[in-house]
């Protein structure tokens, strides 16, 4: 077995055995994944002022006491606003091994709805960070940003990965593995810092179809519910513009696109999409995102799969070209191989996908 890597699906598990990982209420069947685990809201769901940091010297518990504007009970469901920040004690806690460190993220469903999810732990200076070794609570930093939404106790919007040591695949590794695997399927691979570049589709599919643009002053999103909701109730679909395809993003809107590049993660690999925010500056991929081992695997019902970009652009608007890299897979090695994939071992909701608003849509 390796020495350093992501824990896989099984190891999970035995972190719940061995009580590295503890939840107040039993685990639900499809909770653990297989790199991670989604994340459960508590009981209540505070709103505060403006979002925060416990930092060094401080649990989040204390500075939430000063800083609550409002208490509200999920038990029975709740809705949460845009624009308005809330913090809710997780379901899950943890009491880490000295060699063990995690880090979270929205789960790819919360991403597409444009709902804006951060971790927090007692003493942390960092956001989605969790150091080796941690034994505390966890609370979710939420703030719906398109759409209003109803949580409840048990809502699953983010998840967690644990990791032994630097798991990293470098530059040189990587290439030979995309040699061998074909991590994404493109001519011209752009491999360097670590990563894999991607770029944006603005050419569409047979009906010219390049992405969406989320409305505003809609209905409420439960986010618990699959398929539950009309598109274009929500959503304004967006066609292919000029040759090749453009589209000018304007800095208040949000914007639901798909990579050019078809995404390709082995069973023994997991990646993690970072936007190129840094040399581009002028607009972003917002949320990214953890890939599966087996996203994207052809024996696991994956071929084809895209990966779903969510974009935002800054201060100004923004004319985004076809082909514009726009994010950068970084793959990570897994401690062992996951007892089930992504895909077709788990009914999935994104294996093979094109362009793919969230579940919740019909
Ligand atoms: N920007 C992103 C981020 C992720 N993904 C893909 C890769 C992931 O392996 C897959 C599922 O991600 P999550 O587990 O975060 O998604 P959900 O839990 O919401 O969906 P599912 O129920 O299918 O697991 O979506 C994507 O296409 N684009």
């Amino acid at each position: 077995m390796r020495e350093e890597g992501i824990l896989a699906d099984h190891q999970i598990a035995a972190l719940f055995q061995g009580g590295a990982l503890a939840a107040a209420r039993p685990l639900d069947a499809d909770q653990i994944q297989p790199a991670s685990l989604d994340l459960r809201l508590g009981e209540k769901a505070y709103r505060v002022r403006a979002s925060f940091l416990p930092g060094r010297e401080h649990r989040v518990a204390d500075k939430l006491a000063r800083l609550k504007l409002h208490e509200i009970d999920l038990s029975n469901g709740a809705v949460l606003e845009t624009g308005c920040v809330y913090i809710v004690p997780l379901l899950e806690s943890l009491k880490l091994p000295a060699d063990v460190a995690a880090s979270a993220n929205p789960k790819s469903s919360t991403g597409r709805l444009d709902i804006f999810t951060r971790v927090m732990t007692d003493f942390g200076q960092e956001f989605d960070k969790i150091a080796t070794g941690y034994a505390g609570p966890l609370w979710l930093e939420v703030s719906p940003r398109t759409f209003p939404i109803v949580v409840r106790t048990g809502s699953r919007l983010s998840q967690i990965r644990f990791r032994k040591g630097n798991a990293v695949i470098g530059e040189f590794s990587l290439q030979m593995l995309h040699d061998t695997e074909t991590l994404v399927a493109s001519e011209e691979p752009n491999i360097s810092g670590s990563g894999i570049a991607l770029s944006i589709d603005l050419m569409g599919d047979a009906d010219g179809l390049v992405g969406y643009r989320g409305k505003h002053h809609t209905g409420i999103v439960d986010v618990d519910k699959r398929a539950a909701h009309d598109v274009f109730d929500f959503w304004e679909p967006l066609y292919r513009r000029g040759e090749p395809g453009e589209l000018v993003l304007d800095p208040d809107e949000f914007y639901i696109l798909v990579s050019r590049e078809a995404v390709h993660v082995p069973p023994s690999y997991a990646a993690e999409m970072t936007p190129f925010d840094p040399l581009v500056g002028e607009f972003r991929v917002h949320y990214a995102g953890f890939f599966d081992p087996g996203f994207g695997h052809s024996a696991a019902g994956g071929t084809g799969s895209r990966a779903v970009l969510e974009v935002r652009s800054h201060e100004v608007p923004f004319i985004l070209e076809h082909g514009q890299v726009v994010g950068r897979l970084v793959y990570e090695h897994m401690l062992s191989r996951p007892k089930t994939l992504y895909g077709t071992d788990l009914g999935s909701n994104y294996q093979a996908q094109g362009l793919k608003l969230s579940k919740h849509f019909r």
